[in-house]
């Protein structure tokens, strides 16, 4: 048995973003990832801040804790980050437990690193970082991710999503839509106020940024098989400081 370093068990509450937005799901988020985004709104997960809060769970202990702030009000589980893939080999036993147990999975990650349980998630969400991010992508590993899942009939189980803060992260979106044009693509509002936590404060400006975003894509012929979206849980919950949305139930693990 491998542990697996948790940060929070919180929900349910909906996803906010992409391919399964609105979804009632409970979130596991784990600790690490091989990125540092110049704009990550969890960067509590791996820049040293939370670090004596992250324990360390076996699956069984995840699922039992789950139901004990989820209890039977939910049938879906989204496990993000940091980077989940990076450091978690062995996230297969909690997958395979859900799935035991009827529930759907989901999985979020900027698609750095490939493991092979990635052909058991639901609802995989592959969020390759634009340049504002300050990070490069390694298009040689992203190609490897996307043939595989290919290859293995994962399409409808697969979404690509690009956070856009300005003009040279749509070209980017567009450059990642035309290298990978069979996979469902999603383009979402980056959330530069980060510190915000007025949620009337912060959703007029996150609307201002949408509109934007909506506007430049309109006008776009290399963006059409596309869809847009705001984080839904920044406009209903407000900033993005740790413990400011989201947490219909307190992000309890111990
Ligand atoms: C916190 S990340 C964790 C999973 C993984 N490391 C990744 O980046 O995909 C979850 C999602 O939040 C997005 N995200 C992070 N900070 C954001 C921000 N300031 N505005 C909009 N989306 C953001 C990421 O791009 C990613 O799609
Ligand atoms: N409601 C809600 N939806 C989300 N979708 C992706 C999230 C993430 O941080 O990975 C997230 C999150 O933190 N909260
Ligand atoms: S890859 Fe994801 S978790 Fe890691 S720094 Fe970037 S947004 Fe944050
Ligand atoms: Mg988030």
């Amino acid at each position: 048995m491998s542990k697996i370093p948790v940060l929070e068990i919180f929900g349910p509450t909906i996803q906010g973003e992409g391919m399964v937005v609105g979804r009632k799901t409970m979130f596991v988020r784990t600790a690490g990832c091989d990125y540092s985004c110049a704009w990550c709104d969890s960067a509590f997960t791996w820049d040293g801040s939370a670090k004596d809060e992250i324990v360390k769970m076996e699956s069984d202990e995840i699922f039992t804790k789950l139901k004990e702030i989820g209890g039977n009000q939910f049938d879906h589980v989204t496990v993000s980050g940091g980077n989940p893939p990076a450091l978690l080999k062995h996230l297969d036993g909690l997958i395979h437990l859900l799935h035991e147990h009827n529930m759907e999975v989901a999985l979020e990650t900027q698609g750095s690193r490939w493991q092979e349980w990635f052909l058991d998630v639901d609802d995989l969400t592959l969020s390759p970082k634009p340049p504002s991010s300050k990070m490069k992508t390694n298009w040689t590993i992203l190609d490897e991710i996307i043939d595989l899942l290919i290859i293995n009939n994962r399409l409808a189980h697969t979404s690509l999503k690009i956070v856009v803060f300005d003009e040279k992260d749509l070209q980017y979106a567009e450059k990642v839509h035309q290298r990978y044009p069979a996979v469902p693509f999603f383009l979402q509002v980056g959330n530069d106020d980060l510190q915000e936590n007025q949620p009337s404060h912060l959703a007029g400006h996150l609307l201002e940024k949408y509109e934007w975003l909506i506007d430049k894509v309109m006008s776009n012929s290399q963006l059409n098989h596309v869809r847009v979206l705001p984080q839904v849980h920044a406009l209903v919950w407000g900033g993005n400081k740790r413990g400011g949305f989201d947490y219909v139930n307190p992000p309890l693990i111990s």
